[in-house]
């Protein structure tokens, strides 16, 4: 399979549908003010191939997906210890939402919901310095250095209300151990990450190699940890929408409402997508088209 003429040929399928369809996300004004009519794809092979296309080389918020790294980082430090304030079943909510927290005591449904991240987070913050965990590991991962986007760091906090009442609520049913501040300044930093599709498709290198790390081939995750994620993509990596991902793309993903997606084709390949403007979950909507058309091209499934 020739990967870089597969890239360019969906680049070139769906550059005329940039910018007409979607919303770009709009509650804080340096993710408002990306303009829309971008679109980046990246590969990396677990033997070490490359393929990109488009803008794939562009930085952008990686927002949600630094989920996936917060996980990784919970579990290697705590293992099993971390699934008793944390669940795994997919939520069916939208993954700011409020409503199951207070029926559920305060345990979140899943580590990619919000809710199910702050959690996490709170077990890193008991543990070390939860920032310098995530670009550590993460400049280890991709090969050269991540950083923060102090501007949305700070607008997140300005705005993330939602946020702070989740942090607030689970803290209420004694979930949370940490001052929510603390806590809370972790979770927006990691989502104001910047991370290209060729960087991301890099460093989640991991998950499509049993847990070994993409470069040195040191263990990340154990296989079998690995192979949780994966199933925690599939089932809740895309919020509401992980249904229809499964459905139309049949791969493990991780969305954030910056546009990307990062997709798993275990034992073969990391992929990313980005392209701002989301569909109402909150994922990409062209990211959406361009992993079905990978999936479909290339025959790539888990089923
Ligand atoms: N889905 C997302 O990417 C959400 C991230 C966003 N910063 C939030 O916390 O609400």
């Amino acid at each position: 399979m020739d990967y870089q003429l597969l890239l360019e040929d969906i680049v070139d399928t769906l550059r005329p549908e940039l910018g007409k369809a979607g919303q770009v996300a709009s509650y804080i004004p340096a993710l408002a003010r990306v303009p829309a009519a971008q679109f980046g794809i990246a590969l990396r092979t677990c033997d070490g191939q490359e393929a990109h296309a488009g803008d794939s080389t562009t930085p952008f918020s990686i927002q949600s997906i630094s989920k996936l790294f917060a996980l990784t980082l919970g579990m290697q430090a705590m293992g099993e210890k971390l699934w008793e304030r944390i669940g795994r079943e997919p939520s069916g909510n939208p993954f700011n939402s409020l409503v199951q927290l207070e029926s559920e005591q305060g345990i979140p449904r899943n580590p990619f919901i919000n809710a199910g991240a702050i959690a996490v987070t709170d077990r890193l913050v008991s543990l070390f310095d939860a920032k310098a965990h995530m670009l550590g590991l993460l400049t280890s991962l991709c090969g050269e250095p991540i950083a923060f986007d102090d501007e949305v760091a700070a607008s997140e906090a300005a705005t993330g209300f939602r946020n702070i009442a989740l942090a607030n609520f689970m803290k209420s049913f004694g979930r949370i151990d940490n001052d929510v501040g603390p806590v809370l300044d972790a979770y927006f930093h990691h989502c104001s990450i910047r991370m290209s599709c060729l960087q991301l498709a890099r460093a989640a290198g991991y998950l499509c190699r049993d847990g070994q790390h993409p470069y040195s081939g040191e263990q990340v995750l154990t296989e079998k940890q690995a192979r949780r994620v994966n199933a925690l993509m599939l089932t809740c990596g895309t919020y509401d929408a992980a249904g229809e991902f499964a459905f139309r793309i049949g791969l493990p993903c991780k969305s954030g409402v910056g546009g990307g997606i990062v997709a798993v084709v275990p034992d073969k390949l990391t992929l990313c997508v980005w392209s701002p403007a989301l569909e109402h979950s909150g994922n990409s909507l062209l990211g959406m088209k361009a992993l079905e058309m990978f999936a479909g091209r290339t025959g790539v499934s888990v089923f």
